[in-house]
């Protein structure tokens, strides 16, 4: 029986019709200036995945605990992002800067897990994860990465490793790649060459396509 009923139940999402949107990628892809730039076009709240009060001690925890806690901390930021996704909807569209993909393909590519192994770990908190409507996949070079990484604000320990760790950029390229086979909300967007602004445009077509 599915033990999420009670005060265990997500809260009732009366969304309005409006939308849930994702952005997803590896550190450095762009996600946080295209969620800033869509956001302010459709007047959308955002949120992040780990969101607050669990943001700042995501080093600690990842420094000092074993995988499987690490992932229950990153699961419980999901969770959390899904109840600030419900209720940010009730009010207007909702983007959000990485969400439940990224935990599961961070913590398979860090740990060397397959995204098998994680999802099914997963599948429990399922009922309450709040569904994206759509999930643009960010992708780009390897060079652009590069460059970017290099301008990117409050650069963290994850975001070294991205590209010092032997392997780590490969693994998680490939986790990302697996994970968006199986989602059905999944959009991947190429990023080379593109500003922000011409990725915001191709996201709100994308928004309009479906409500047409
Ligand atoms: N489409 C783009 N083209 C070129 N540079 C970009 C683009 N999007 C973001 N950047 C730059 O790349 C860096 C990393 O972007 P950021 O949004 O912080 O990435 P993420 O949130 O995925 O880690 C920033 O300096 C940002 O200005
Ligand atoms: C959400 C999540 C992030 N991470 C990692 C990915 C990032 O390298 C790091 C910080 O994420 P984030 O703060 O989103 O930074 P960025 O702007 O670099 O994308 O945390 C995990 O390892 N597991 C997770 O579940």
């Amino acid at each position: 029986m599915n033990p999420l009923y009670g005060p265990y139940a997500p809260s009732s999402a009366d969304r309005s019709g409006n939308p849930f949107v994702v952005c997803e990628g590896v550190s450095g892809v762009g996600k946080t200036t295209l969620v800033a730039a869509v956001a302010k076009r459709l007047k959308a709240a955002t949120l992040h995945t780990l969101p607050e009060p669990l943001n700042p001690v995501s080093g600690t925890v990842n420094a000092n605990l074993r995988p499987l806690p690490q992932f229950a901390f990153y699961l419980a930021g999901a969770l959390h992002a899904s109840d600030i996704a419900r209720e940010a909807s009730r009010r207007g569209p909702v983007i959000a800067d990485r969400y439940v993909s990224s935990v599961v393909a961070c913590h398979a590519a860090v740990h060397g897990l397959t995204v098998d192994q994680v999802t099914a770990l997963l599948e429990p908190f399922r009922p309450y994860l709040a569904v994206p409507d759509i999930t643009f996949y960010l992708r780009s070079s390897e060079g652009s990465l590069r460059e970017r990484m290099r301008h990117k604000a409050d650069v963290k320990q994850d975001d070294t490793d991205l590209l010092a760790v032997s392997g780590r950029l490969t693994s998680l390229l490939a986790t990302f790649a697996t994970v968006a086979e199986s989602d059905p909300s999944a959009v991947v967007l190429d990023t080379d060459g593109r500003t922000p602004d011409d990725l915001a445009s191709i996201v709100i077509d994308h928004l309009e396509r479906r409500r047409a």
